[in-house]
């Protein structure tokens, strides 16, 4: 509590400094921005959707210079940074990993490694459940928010015969291009590694905690669930039809998996029900634990998900989102760094003393839970001490946009250390 009023104070400084609001999330040198280079919406939900799956742990012990880096247009990138680089790198290079179809078929932990290929000896962290993650999301997609007739429909009105139309490849396209008219290139074919992390969901993601030159670590991110592994079935429309159809044995173009955005559609805009859908469907997106014998819900990269459409579509079509304020910040383990810094959270002394010691704290350790659960209370706090302080923030200053500017504080703080 004694650090809020100046925690406060300060983020409303850089708040109203920066002009920060949803459209900051296009300050990002990384996110695809609509309308540019023929991103059009429903590939940038399918590229949101990919990234937030992704979305978890980074970690490494390695000095920054050693550590897994992306190259992509003459720059590198790490974390984070360096997983939404390979996507757009894969882009570009005709592999789209952003392309469901390729989810489920067995190239898909060899498309990944090509990917995020890196730059340093050290490979992208937790390949094989993110791996794992595709493809459980992929299944779930199918299942529930597959093709429906409507699709079927508008993939019969396709002019076959039309030459500007490609006819062969996963990647072909019936709508705009875009970012998804490259060439396919299907990486070998290799098992995909399975899950290593606990099955039980109820058990869900941790964080890891670093602090400026203080640094405690646990595992974020252990939700992995059941992987359930079986061949993608090709959207209607393609001549292979069926199960178990080779990426580069499609001959007619099929139309952009639109289960993501049934999967949109189908939350009203509302911002509270698409969390708990993908909470309810997708194992992997089941942020939650136990602590005290009480269920605890983090939900962060559900929430994230709904954050970043949001922010990349300015709260408009897809972005839309009547009840975002309900949100609340995305417990990871950077922005608990920073709310350390600005002395929103203190540690006791024997947590202060392991994080000293660089010593790994367990996944579900009491400690953990209280550090992410301490995050989500001092945004809270800090954002009712703005509008108190601020009456006119009200409405504007809610935990999404304090938690990215968080993020990005925290960002800029580790890039001076
Ligand atoms: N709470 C919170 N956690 C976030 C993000 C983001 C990126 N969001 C972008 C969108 C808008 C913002 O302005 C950002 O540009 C990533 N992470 C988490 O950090 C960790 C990776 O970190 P590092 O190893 O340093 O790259 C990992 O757990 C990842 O899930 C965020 O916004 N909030």
């Amino acid at each position: 509590m004694s650090g809020t009023q100046s925690a406060a104070a300060e983020l409303y400084t850089q708040f109203t400094s920066r002009s920060y609001s949803a459209q900051s999330w296009n300050d990002h040198p990384l996110h695809p921005h609509l309308g540019d280079e023929g991103w059009d919406e429903e590939a940038m939900v399918r590229f949101i959707f990919t990234m937030d799956l992704l979305n978890f742990s980074f970690w490494s012990e390695l000095p920054a210079k050693e550590r897994w880096q992306v190259e992509w247009r003459g720059e590198r990138w790490t974390g984070y940074a360096g997983m939404i680089a390979g996507l757009r790198r894969g882009l570009e290079e005709g592999r789209d990993l952003t392309d469901l179809g390729g989810w489920e078929e067995e190239g898909l932990e060899a498309l990944v490694g090509e990917v995020f290929r890196g730059e340093t000896g050290e490979g992208m962290p937790m390949m094989g459940k993110r791996c794992g993650a595709l493809e459980e999301a992929a299944k779930v997609l199918r299942e529930r928010f597959g093709v429906r007739d409507e699709d079927a429909d508008d993939l019969a009105e396709v002019d076959y015969d039309d030459p500007s139309i490609a006819t062969a490849g996963v990647d072909d396209t019936v709508t705009t291009g875009g970012p998804r008219s490259h060439e396919t290139e299907v990486a070998a074919s290799a098992e995909p590694e399975p899950a290593d992390g606990p099955k039980n969901v109820s058990t869900a993601a941790s964080d890891v905690l670093e602090v400026a030159s203080e640094t405690a670590y646990t595992a974020e991110h252990r939700d992995e669930s059941e992987i359930v592994g079986s061949a993608f079935v090709p959207a209607a429309g393609s001549s292979t039809g069926g199960s178990g159809a080779s990426m580069t044995t499609l001959t007619r173009p099929r139309r952009p998996d639109r289960s993501v955005v049934r999967l949109i559609e189908q939350a009203d805009h509302s911002a509270g029900k698409l969390v708990n859908m993908l909470a309810e469907y997708f194992p992997c997106f089941r942020d939650e634990t136990r602590f005290e014998d009480r269920r605890v819900r983090f939900l962060k990269r559900a929430q994230i998900f709904v954050a970043d459409l949001w922010a990349a579509f300015d709260g408009k079509g897809y972005g839309r989102f009547d009840d975002i304020e309900q949100l609340t910040m995305f417990a990871d383990y950077r922005v608990p760094q920073m709310l350390y810094n600005l002395s929103m959270l203190q540690y006791s002394p024997p947590l202060s003393a392991r994080i000293r010691r660089h010593e790994e704290i367990p996944h579900g350790h009491s400690w953990e839970i209280e550090l992410r659960g301490c995050s989500i209370w001092a945004v809270e706090l800090m954002r009712r001490q703005i509008i108190t302080s601020h009456p006119e923030a009200a409405g504007k200053v809610h935990a999404v946009l304090l938690d990215f500017l968080l993020y990005d504080l925290a960002k800029e703080v580790e890039a001076k250390v």
